[in-house]
């Protein structure tokens, strides 16, 4: 299966932000985009009762899927807190397997998968597992988010170890600039093995593919 599993360095580090970006760059490459988040929590209360995630919502336009949100994101929850809780506030029993479920669909010879997660790599995304239980699920390569600011590097360096000891690919990491500010990550090529793309601090309302990312 083609595809990856979108992980961070940590919440709000610029997974969802650049997985968008790495969709359209798949396109540009002449595949069709599957995305899913497939839980959420810190939705949105919508005027008619539903719930809304932003996350979904951006993967599903970063992709141009033809998907719905409830397809993308089956899971949401409205409290802005780790997935486990918001399942236990809200007397729910979810365990990876299913979560693993809800992002297998089939997929065609040029359709490729993109999962987010929620949180970082050990952060716990299910009632009995972590995010790395998923992407382990899932078999896919890991797509590592590093939010450019001080203490990046160790972030980094231990989510790559983290990574490569649950024995799945880290296909590559992308230095994300989320403030305009100076680059705390410089050195970092020299210890971690793998491509490293960087996205510059933008507030263009469009989606720009990542620059230069290769499948
Ligand atoms: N390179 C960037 N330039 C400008 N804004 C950015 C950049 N990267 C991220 N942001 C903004 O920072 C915020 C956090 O990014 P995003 O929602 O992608 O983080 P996340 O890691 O997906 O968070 P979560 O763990 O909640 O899923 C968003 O408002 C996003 O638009
Ligand atoms: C609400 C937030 N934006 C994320 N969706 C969830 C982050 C969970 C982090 C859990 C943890 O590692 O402490
Ligand atoms: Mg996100």
């Amino acid at each position: 299966m083609t595809g990856f599993f979108i992980t961070g360095t940590d919440t709000d580090v610029g997974k969802t932000f650049i997985a968008a970006r790495i969709a359209r760059s798949l396109i540009q490459q002449g595949f069709s985009v599957r995305v899913r988040k497939p839980i959420a929590s810190g939705c949105t209360r919508q005027a008619d009762g539903s719930l809304l995630s932003d996350d979904a919502l951006r993967l599903q336009q970063g992709a141009n899927s033809n998907e719905n949100l409830q397809e993308i994101c089956p899971y949401q929850f409205e409290p802005a807190i780790s997935p486990h809780l918001a399942l236990q506030q809200a007397g729910k029993w979810v365990t990876i397997e299913q979560l693993a479920q809800s992002c297998h669909p089939t997929l065609g010879t040029r359709e490729a998968l993109l999962v987010e997660g929620a949180g970082g790599w050990l952060s716990p995304l299910a009632n009995d597992g972590f995010n790395r239980d998923l992407a382990v699920q899932l078999r896919l390569p890991v797509i590592l988010v590093i939010a450019n600011r001080l203490g990046c590097i160790n972030h980094a360096l231990l989510t790559a170890q983290a990574i490569q000891q649950s024995g799945l690919t880290l296909h590559c990491a992308v230095v994300n600039q989320v403030h305009d500010k100076q680059d705390f990550s410089s050195g970092l090529e020299d210890w971690i093995e793998c491509p490293i793309y960087r996205q510059e601090h933008t507030t263009d309302s469009e989606i720009i593919p990542l620059a230069d990312f290769k499948l």
